[in-house]
């Protein structure tokens, strides 16, 4: 049966937008485009996260291995997010569709504040019918303030727009149960319910121009897809492929969306690596927080605090064995909680509206 999406992310990995000898594949981009353009003929709204700026300025100009790799990386996206604007724009044109620019980096993500500025520009352009075409700032975004890949982006993106579903177009057909090159390895087609530690069987490699691989890919699905959003993860070099994963004929990794989190949640399940504040919190703290009934976070079930943090940061939440089991934001400060642990009948140190739990 068809899926029946109001809104979706769509996120074309480098792989898809160039060919093989790194100059982009004009044929399948245009492709591509066209069927963005049915879809939202459908009345589905479309936000597109696509890679392809560093590949792209490697079909602009060469550099010479004896400069800084961070700076030549930053050299050829400058100039090849030019090249990968210029290419959508005038593909959606065809279309009658406008297409807008959102250049992004991991900061943004960072401040509550910032962040709703950051969703209500995109919503604006939704409003508006323009496809936003997103990609990551690679000229300001270097190593640490990097996102791991633009998977991840896609994944805070879709939750950030509280999209039905992300469609990750790569270059495989989907997540296989083996080396994908073997002939023994078959497609998974569907991930639901518990967590899947798909290490085993998912290989660190990564395709030609990619970054992160599929291990962060299934990561981020799995990770999605709790958070109450589909993930499908197809071929994008197949044709037809997105009117296909719409309508369920061809064979892809799907992720069923798990329960709906709410946009608080959302974006604190996606704010991790900005946390100040570790606390360990005893079994039985952990028994309440992960039972199906809502808890928040008692000063009585903490151990101790490793991390200092004040109100209003970003905690992670840890079991007696060092296990992460969650994050939250904190009512107060570390200096309050310390004179609190332990004790009975003291306001939450996590309210449940601001915990997101990983278990
Ligand atoms: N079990 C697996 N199933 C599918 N792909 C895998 C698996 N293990 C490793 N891969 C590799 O992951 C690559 C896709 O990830 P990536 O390089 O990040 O692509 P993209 O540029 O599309 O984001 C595939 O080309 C494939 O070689
Ligand atoms: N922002 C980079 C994308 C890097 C990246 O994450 O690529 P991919 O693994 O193909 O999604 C670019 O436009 O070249």
């Amino acid at each position: 049966m068809a899926y029946n999406y109001h809104r979706i992310i769509i996120k074309i990995g480098s792989n898809v937008f160039t060919q093989k000898d790194g100059l982009p594949d004009l044929k399948r981009i245009g492709s591509l485009v066209q069927q963005i353009a049915e879809i939202k003929k459908r009345g589905i709204e479309v936000i597109l996260v696509s890679s392809g700026a560093v590949a792209s300025g490697r079909s602009l100009i060469s550099v010479s291995e004896k400069f800084d790799p961070i700076a030549a990386r930053q050299l050829l996206a400058s100039i090849g997010q030019v090249k990968l604007i210029n290419t959508y724009s005038n593909l959606f044109e065809q279309f009658n569709i406008l297409c807008s620019q959102v250049l992004v980096t991991k900061e943004d993500f960072r401040d509550r504040l910032h962040y709703l500025n950051m969703k209500n520009c995109l919503e604006i352009l939704l409003q508006h019918q323009v496809i936003p075409v997103v990609n990551e700032n690679d000229v300001v975004s270097v190593t640490e303030l990097m996102f791991t890949d633009n998977d991840e982006l896609a994944g805070l993106i879709a939750s950030m727009l509280n999209a039905q579903a992300l469609v990750v177009l790569t270059n495989v057909d989907g997540i296989y149960n083996g080396n994908p090159n073997s002939a023994d390895a078959t497609i998974i087609e569907e991930v639901s319910g518990s967590t899947i530690d798909f290490s085993s069987f998912v290989s660190s490699g990564k395709s030609q121009f990619g970054r992160g691989g599929m291990i962060t890919k299934s990561t981020m699905a799995q990770k999605t897809a709790q958070l109450g959003i589909a993930v499908h993860i197809a071929n994008g070099t197949k044709d037809n492929i997105l009117i296909d994963v719409l309508e369920n004929t061809v064979a892809h990794t799907h992720f069923s969306p798990n329960k709906t989190a709410s946009g608080k949640k959302k974006w604190i399940a996606h704010s991790g690596n900005f946390a100040t504040g570790i606390v360990r919190v005893n079994d039985g703290a952990k028994t309440a927080l992960t039972s199906a009934n809502a808890s928040s976070l008692l000063p009585i079930g903490v151990i101790n605090i490793l991390s200092e943090f004040k109100k209003g940061d970003i905690i992670k939440i840890i079991d007696e064995n060092d296990k992460h089991i969650g994050l939250g934001i904190a009512e107060y400060g570390s200096d309050k909680a310390n004179d609190m642990i332990g004790h009975k009948n003291q306001k939450p140190l996590v309210h449940y509206d601001y915990l997101y739990l990983e278990c």
